[in-house]
């Protein structure tokens, strides 16, 4: 079991909470005056990636008592519990071993006594089997033709992953092409339908459950397109459907072939789930040696979070750090900014992986917590968010510590845009660290010609504080497997924080009650009698909806 530990009692916090005082004074330029070994020193590279942290608002110090933080709760023990399969998500009574999945070492993986790897193994053989096969054109649809189209129906963790993976690897793609309908919204799946042939399109219905309402909901309305088309029959549903699922009677009682079911395990959370069956999409789309160089990459990550000394052990490094701005300068949110179009969904991606795991107000002992949880994530990828939102992020008034990441190599080079790209990437920082004096503003403004009058009603409009924090991750390219170990260190960040706030960061039962009240309310929306039994906002909605609804 995790030990239940408050951090805020712990003598580590109460040294972090009286260093605060003294290291809040000071700026990230007076820091690196200081100390002309920051880069040296706080910088970490992961085979092909290379993590630099020596633009927050840390010294050796703080680092110091943030490893003893981990220390007193305990940190080394719980990564152990997770990766031996301890049942670490109690409130499910799980275990947590997504893990597992990109296991590439020879040792067996417990549950419930049993080594879960040969499982593992007869799953990626299956997804390699039958990814090779529809790629290569061997796999037929009910007409003979080969498969052109891929459709995954899922959501959030069925969908994101998935998503986000074979967009930030589209330079890999295969012949195949890949859609994503995710939302109930009948416009999601009416749209992607309206280009794809009932003939070479296969739908992967991807849920962990099979029973979210919208995932089933686009299933059945992609079932009923398909047995639509000319020709098409019951029987000719194996050749188009393949389900991604744990839940194999909702499976054949919808009507799939179990020979086309990919299965997962419960020990595999959702928005822990791309490494599963759910990636088969991924290796559609991506082919199979590359979903396997995914796997591979990630397993490096998960290796260095094993192995390394907490010190040199990123996730452990940025699980920190998150807690230093969030819990002693009570920074709010946190942005994932990559410079690289390709991972223009990590960040949304992210919001699950983060907030659905610690977005927690009740502690491991089942007491509501006296401290703030997982911070709100967001991002856009640079350029893009720099003509949008950093206005606020290099002038308001709300600390938001950043990650930047950004590949050395461009997939595409295409003139000069990869140093326009990467020279932006690399000003950002800068510009949030240093940011501009007075003095520079009114130097600036005197070079322009301006009066005295002029530069004093100006001057304050234009100076930059500085002092914003940023990570940076500089990876030399985007292949499947420098994606993998990103998305895992990522992944075991999230774990660090959790184990910190001595929360349960592997359930997510706060997306409960809104399934429970639309599932009361659904009925009420099919006839036309006034509905009276909510509060009278609620009333008035739905009974102004079913005014105007025809
Ligand atoms: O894969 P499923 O079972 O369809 O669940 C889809 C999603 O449902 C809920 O919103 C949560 O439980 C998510 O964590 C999950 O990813």
């Amino acid at each position: 079991m995790i030990p239940r530990i408050d951090f805020t009692t712990t003598s580590a916090y109460k040294y972090l909470a009286d260093h605060y005082i003294t290291l809040s004074q000071k700026s990230l330029k007076d820091l690196f005056a200081e100390d002309s070994q920051r880069f040296e020193k706080f910088a970490i590279q992961l085979n092909d990636i290379l993590l630099d942290y020596s633009k927050n608002r840390i010294t050796d110090e703080t680092l110091a008592l943030l490893m003893q933080l981990a220390r007193e709760c305990k940190l080394s023990d719980a990564i152990k519990a997770m990766f031996q399969g301890e049942k670490i998500n109690e409130t499910e009574g799980r275990q947590v071993l997504h893990t597992a999945l990109r296991n590439q070492g020879s040792t067996p993986v417990l549950v419930n006594g049993e080594d879960v790897m040969p499982q593992v193994r007869a799953v990626l053989a299956h997804v390699k089997e039958f990814s090779e096969q529809v790629i290569s054109g061997s796999w037929k649809g009910y007409t003979g033709e080969a498969i052109t189209d891929i459709v995954n129906i899922g959501i959030g963790g069925s969908d994101l992953g998935p998503v986000m993976v074979t967009e930030a690897l589209k330079a890999y793609k295969t012949r195949l092409n890949l859609h994503f309908v995710s939302n109930v919204d009948g416009t999601h799946i009416a749209e992607t339908l309206k280009e794809l042939n009932p003939a070479t399109t296969l739908f992967l219905i991807a849920s962990k459950t099979f029973t979210t309402q919208e995932t089933m909901a686009n299933a059945q309305s992609a079932k009923d397109w398909f047995l639509a088309a000319e020709g098409a029959t019951q029987a000719d549903v194996a050749k188009h459907f393949a389900a991604l699922s744990t839940n194999t009677d909702a499976v054949t009682a919808f009507g799939i072939d179990a020979a086309n079911m990919f299965e997962f395990w419960d020990w595999v959370g959702g928005r822990y789930s791309l490494w599963s069956a759910i990636g088969l999409s991924i290796a559609l789309g991506v082919g199979y040696t590359n979903f396997e160089s995914l796997l591979q990459g990630a397993y490096q990550a998960d290796t260095h979070f094993q192995e390394a000394d907490l010190e040199e052990n990123i996730p452990v490094i940025l699980g920190l750090l998150g807690i230093w701005y969030n819990n002693f300068f009570d920074a709010q949110s946190h942005a994932i900014l990559p410079y690289d179009q390709y991972l223009h969904r990590f960040a949304a991606y992210f919001q699950q992986g983060d907030m659905e795991s610690n977005g927690k107000s009740v502690d491991r002992n089942g007491q509501v917590v006296s401290y703030e949880t997982g911070p709100i994530i967001w991002g856009e990828p640079g350029t893009n968010g720099q003509h949008a939102f950093y206005q606020l992020i290099h002038q308001g008034t709300k600390l938001i510590p950043c990650d930047f990441i950004a590949p050395a190599q461009s997939l595409n080079p295409l003139g000069n845009h990869h140093q326009l790209l990467l020279s932006n990437f690399f000003a950002q920082t800068e510009a949030l660290m240093n940011g501009k004096s007075e003095e520079t503003v009114v130097a600036e403004l005197q070079a322009m010609g301006k009066s005295e009058a002029e530069i004093e009603a100006l001057k304050n409009f234009k100076v930059f504080e500085g002092n914003r924090p940023s990570n940076s991750f500089l990876i030399k390219k985007i292949t499947p497997e420098s994606l993998g170990t990103l998305i895992a260190l990522y992944e075991h960040k999230i774990f660090v924080q959790g184990i910190i706030w001595n929360i349960f960061s592997f359930d997510q039962w706060g997306v409960e009650l809104g399934k429970q009240l639309a599932n009361k309310i659904l009925p009420e929306l099919e006839h036309e009698a006034e509905i009276t039994t909510h509060d009278a906002s609620t009333n008035g909605l739905i009974n102004q909806y079913k005014a105007w609804r025809s």
